[in-house]
């Protein structure tokens, strides 16, 4: 997977070298190209910035250098890129929420590219202007709070998206059983615990040292329909809600 990322804060995506993300890209399992907006500006200042239309707090940054930067960015292709090119995530308050749905389905794509705003964000015709040439522009949210930039939600994405690729986490069927994923349903992940048996007078369930595989699954299902109930009944109402339209379709 090839995943170009234009910030004016380079810096900030550095943890992307780090454990298993950092050996995907040594091993060239992930090929990820930060790109400088500043070198898009031609002002003494390297300008990115200006006030917005119609007033109001804080400043926005400027068409010119973005659509300078993405189109140098869609003129490098990798080789295995669609025909329809990459899919242009742009990081947002105001996006669609990011779920991990959405990192299978990005985990899908040989080619993502990644704006990333600051400020009070990005003129409004950068996303218009390259949805109007056929690119395929996702504003995307991590949740409903208030971030200086996207560049941090570009690493949550990244590692969400990068670790489902062949080869990146060793135990494959690790990512299977993890919180959210859809072969749990998309329940939260049971409780888990390792040795030793007694910790603090705290001991492991005993169903867990029982030996027997059936009821150590049935209790990690049960445990993890109850973590979800009460942590999450939003997940829960989902999944009843996709029942009964399952049943209504049954009928
Ligand atoms: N929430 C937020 C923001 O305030 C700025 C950029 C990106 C995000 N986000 O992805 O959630």
């Amino acid at each position: 997977m090839r995943v170009d990322v234009v910030t004016i804060f380079g810096e900030y995506l550095q943890p992307l070298s780090l454990s298993l993300i950092g050996r995907a890209r040594e091993e060239g399992l992930l090929d990820l190209r930060v790109r400088d907006l500043r070198e898009h500006t031609h002002d003494r200042h390297r300008t990115v910035d200006d006030t917005p239309y119609g007033g109001g707090a804080g400043m926005l940054m400027r068409p010119e250098p973005w659509g300078e930067a993405l189109d140098a960015v869609l003129a490098d292709p990798p080789g295995d890129a669609r025909p329809e090119g990459p899919v242009l995530l742009v990081p947002s308050p105001a996006g669609e929420v990011f779920r991990q749905a959405t990192a299978v389905e990005l985990a899908a794509e040989p080619w993502l590219v990644f704006a990333c705003g600051r400020y009070e964000g990005i003129d409004a015709r950068v996303v218009e202007h390259y949805a109007s040439r056929g690119v395929r522009v996702r504003e995307v949210s991590l949740g409903d709070y208030v971030l200086n930039g996207g560049e941090v939600a570009v690493l949550v994405i990244v590692e969400a998206v990068a670790r489902l690729l062949p080869g990146v986490v060793g135990n494959a069927a690790s990512v299977e059983e993890e919180s959210h994923a859809a072969a749990h349903s998309g329940l939260l992940e049971h409780p888990a615990y390792t040795k030793p048996a007694t910790w603090r007078g705290l001991d492991v369930p005993a169903v867990l040292t029982s030996g027997h595989h059936g009821l150590v699954a049935r209790w990690r299902r049960d445990e993890a329909l109850r973590r979800t109930a009460r942590r999450r009944p939003d997940i829960v109402a989902a999944l009843d809600a996709a029942r009964c339209d399952a049943a209504d379709l049954r009928v």
